[in-house]
């Protein structure tokens, strides 16, 4: 065995310790102001990070750094209440492994979710948008280095790296509960600054209808060990310089608050029809 695949077994040996060994069928990654999700589920049992052999630990605030895992709707579920974030210092590497651990528990279903800034001018703050694809064009591929053959290919695929049939069953819940619901295409920046008025141009250019700093790593990697990963954003913000007014994580936070309640009630029901 090498190093990686060593270190992923002895995190899933230690969560498994914790919370038993009945499958989880879905896990949860939850974006800055949407960790409130995970206070929902029922069973639930919470893992501090810090407690999990080579996890890093979360730095950014609204983000509690919890693993928690118990029962929605139904199903088994692993949330993340808190992610890693490239802009924190840590390598793609060290942002993704969460998600390498969560395969190696057999979890191959995934929900990302974020804050991030609308660059669709017909999108308003408080909206939920569907990722049906995304733009990395700046820092490393967590899958740059040896290629780990028992995890997935060297050369992968994204052309269907947001499942179809999961953004179908999206959009379709969205509807039938009368949840506005955008679609498309995120677009990853390292952070931690905000962007400039000029990238959003660019960026709106490029094709991308919102911005952020997370999920795109965490797709490439679950893409590459071939999970199937369903997206999620809560637009929180117009993006630089679509309003007259300067961005800040504050109003992150609470526009995440806002939404809390529609973002629930969506998560909910996608999660009891998922597929698992
Ligand atoms: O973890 P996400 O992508 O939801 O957090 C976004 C990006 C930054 O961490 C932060 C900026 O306000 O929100
Ligand atoms: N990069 C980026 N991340 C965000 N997260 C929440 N809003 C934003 C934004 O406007 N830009």
């Amino acid at each position: 065995m090498d190093k990686l695949m060593d270190k992923m077994q002895e995190a899933a040996m230690y969560i498994t310790s914790r919370i038993g060994s009945d499958p989880v069928h879905i896990g949860m990654v939850l974006g800055s102001g949407l960790g409130g999700l995970a206070d929902e589920l029922q069973d639930a049992v919470a893992i501090s990070y810090k407690d999990i052999p080579y996890f890093p630990v979360s730095t950014v605030f609204g983000h509690k750094g919890k693993l928690v895992v118990g029962t929605l709707e139904g199903k088994r579920v692993m949330c993340m209440q808190g992610r890693f974030h490239y802009y924190e210092g840590y390598g793609m590497d060290q942002v993704v492994f969460p998600i390498q651990v969560m395969h190696a528990l057999g979890i191959n279903n995934l929900l990302v979710t974020n804050a991030a800034g609308g660059v669709n001018t017909s999108y308003k703050p408080g909206d939920l948008m569907l990722i049906v694809d995304h733009i990395k064009l700046i820092a490393d591929s967590p899958m740059r280095g040896p290629n780990y053959d028992s995890l997935g290919e060297r050369f992968f695929d994204m052309t269907n790296a947001y499942d179809k049939k999961l953004s179908a069953l999206a959009r379709e819940e969205a509807k039938r509960l009368g949840i506005t619901l955008q679609e498309g295409v995120y677009m990853f920046f390292a952070g931690p600054s905000y962007e400039t008025p000029a990238e959003i141009r660019a960026a709106r250019i490029l094709g991308s209808d919102a911005v952020g700093m997370s999920t795109v790593p965490e797709a490439l990697a679950a893409s590459h060990m071939r999970m199937k990963v369903l997206g999620i954003s809560c637009i929180t913000n117009m993006a630089a310089g679509i309003l007259d007014q300067p961005l800040n994580h504050t109003e992150v936070m609470e526009t995440g608050d806002r939404v809390k309640e529609a973002f629930t009630l969506l998560v909910r029901n996608v999660t009891k029809q998922w597929p698992v």
